[in-house]
């Protein structure tokens, strides 16, 4: 079956957390509408960019674009970005039931509100290794007052200017920001108003006795998050569309890119409502500034409402808390939880062809502060990889490869990176087709002193097992042994925690190019992120639609 869709995007003023500010929305709403499709169905989306004067593209996250490389949406790698005015069609098949995301890939126009939801259901006559009554999807996000263009300027200035903790988190596009903390809120009255209706608190009806399946997933632009709801317990079941072998958690920690779904059961006193809530984690969300300043995230505030209770009804009881910010052990602890379902091990290849190490650093480079993978920051071309490789276009872009690891030896991850050699490149990995990748992330410390931090990882075009995960410095000689080769899961983004080490591995089997990067919006945008290639010569001729940047502005395919 066909799933046409027609979108368009544009900025409006909007109040997610009761602030006024220009947000890109899809069809007028953010979250943008859910795709709903069957597994083997093909989805349509035509989109039209009315954003006046800003280029766009939209990646659909988690789908691996098996045949439809060019349908990736991730600009400067797959496609020349979509103009203003222009429509796009982005036409691919969804062949796997599960959660997955859409998001803008331009820029660091996600955090502006372009983002939704996919969810792919089994066929007729199929069903999950689970039960659960109703199913219901939440998109968790953080949220900034700036805008996504502000942010980028102050990234790429000299002197830097960091985008510095979110001002709330929303959950599924509602949040709720202090506007008496605004330094002249009687001058402001406009632009700060808590009784807005875009953000009345979002609530999740339940009936009493029910079974709620929660597709929980994270697009946030910096923050780790936990999520909880008072009185329940989760039982995670799915992770970035593969199925878990089920286990039960208080609260779930959720990075930008990964998707869950959990179960819940609707049986705790049923005369009240409860609170749905998440906070930061891995980073401290109250900020002093120089002024002596203090400023805090405002929580992400939700209600699990028991029908008949209005779903305004306030909780009777204090929001909870949420775990300390700065333990790592319980976040490497759920990671370390998450095996592929019994009835649904895919067995990894029991050895790979090439190991890649990725140091993960901060630098500074020209004066500016970046984040390197085994110290090359990534810059985007101008021309898509994609062309400029089947094309041969080999001005495109710098030929030369870049690093398969770092100095294992001398490099202490535990000191202050200074990493004075340091440099851009926008070189990428070429992998052999339908070879065995092994990707080691290696965390270390940013410039500043005994601080190392969270970065999910996501690839495109691929769902990769994970293998493991550690504390310090991976070694190469004797933590492979260790590896779990019986039932990893499989995902698409996954956290390397601060000072510790990720093991993942893949197939290099869908013709296209790849980005695989840091999922923090402005991490990616600072250079933390590398490109795959393989396959190219499988492609046959690319949509015309896709060009007219760069050096593809002559060249001229099927339309
Ligand atoms: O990329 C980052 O920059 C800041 C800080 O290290 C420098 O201001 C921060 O916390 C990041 O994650």
């Amino acid at each position: 079956r066909i799933r046409h869709y027609k979108w368009e995007v544009k900025y409006e003023y909007k109040s997610p957390d009761c602030f006024k500010k220009l947000v890109i929305t899809t069809n007028g709403k953010t979250p943008g509408p859910t795709i709903l499709a069957q597994r083997g169905d093909t989805v349509v989306v035509e989109l039209k960019n009315s954003l006046l004067t800003e280029n766009v593209a939209i990646h659909w996250h988690g789908i691996r674009q098996i045949g439809t490389p060019w349908s990736d949406g991730t600009e400067g790698v797959t496609q020349c970005p979509i103009l203003p005015g222009d429509t796009f069609k982005y036409q691919f098949v969804v062949e796997r039931p599960g959660t997955y995301l859409y998001h803008a890939h331009y820029g660091m126009q996600r955090e502006a509100g372009l983002y939704g939801s996919i969810r792919v259901a089994l066929p007729e006559g199929e069903s999950e290794p689970f039960l659960y009554d109703y199913d219901r999807s939440i998109i968790l996000n953080d949220w900034y007052h700036k805008s996504t263009y502000e942010h980028a300027v102050g990234l790429s200035s000299n002197p830097f200017v960091w985008v510095g903790e979110p001002q709330s988190l929303l959950i599924q596009g509602k949040g709720r920001f202090n506007c008496s903390s605004i330094a002249t809120p009687t001058l402001e009255p406009a632009v700060c108003n808590t009784t807005s209706p875009d953000c009345s608190p979002y609530a999740v009806t339940v009936v009493p006795g029910k079974t709620y399946r929660l597709r929980i997933a994270s697009l946030t632009a910096l923050s780790a998050l936990s999520f909880q709801i008072e009185g329940h317990n989760l039982t995670v079941v799915e992770a970035d569309g593969h199925y878990v072998e089920p286990f039960v958690v208080k609260n779930l920690f959720i990075y930008s890119g990964e998707t869950y779904s959990v179960l819940i059961k609707a049986d705790q006193d049923p005369s009240r409502n409860y609170w749905m809530t998440t906070n930061i984690v891995s980073r401290n969300a109250t900020t002093t500034n120089t002024l002596n300043v203090t400023t805090t995230t405002a929580p992400g505030l939700a209600f699990l409402n028991y029908y008949p209770n209005h779903p305004r009804r306030s909780p009777p009881t204090v929001p909870p808390a949420g775990p300390a910010w700065n333990d790592v052990q319980p976040r490497l602890n759920q990671s370390l939880a998450i095996k592929a379902h019994r009835d649904f091990i895919h067995t990894p290849p029991q050895s790979p062809d090439r190991v890649i190490v990725f140091l993960n650093t901060q630098n500074k480079i020209n004066g500016n502060t970046r984040w390197s993978v085994n110290n090359v920051s990534f810059t985007l071309p101008h021309t898509p990889y994609l062309i400029a490789l089947q094309q041969n276009l080999t001005d495109a872009f710098d030929q030369t490869p870049p690093p398969e690891g770092y100095d294992f030896v001398n490099y202490d991850i535990y000191k202050k990176a200074n990493n004075s050699n340091a440099t851009t490149s926008d070189g990428i990995y070429r992998l052999q087709f339908n070879t065995t990748v092994d990707i080691i992330l290696q965390n270390a410390n940013t410039m500043t002193p005994n601080n190392s931090e969270t970065h999910p990882w996501h690839l495109h075009g691929h769902d990769f097992w994970v293998l493991g995960y550690g504390k310090g410095k991976f070694d190469i000689n004797n933590d492979p042994k260790k590896y779990n080769l019986v039932n990893p899961i499989m995902k698409n983004t996954v956290p390397v925690h601060p000072y510790g080490w990720t093991a993942l591995r893949f197939r290099a089997d869908n013709p296209g190019v790849w980005a695989f990067h840091c999922h923090i919006e402005s991490h990616f945008y600072m250079g933390m992120g590398v490109v795959f290639a393989e396959g190219i010569n499988r492609l046959g001729n690319l949509p015309s639609s896709i060009m007219g940047c760069g050096e593809t502005k002559g060249v001229t395919h099927r339309p």
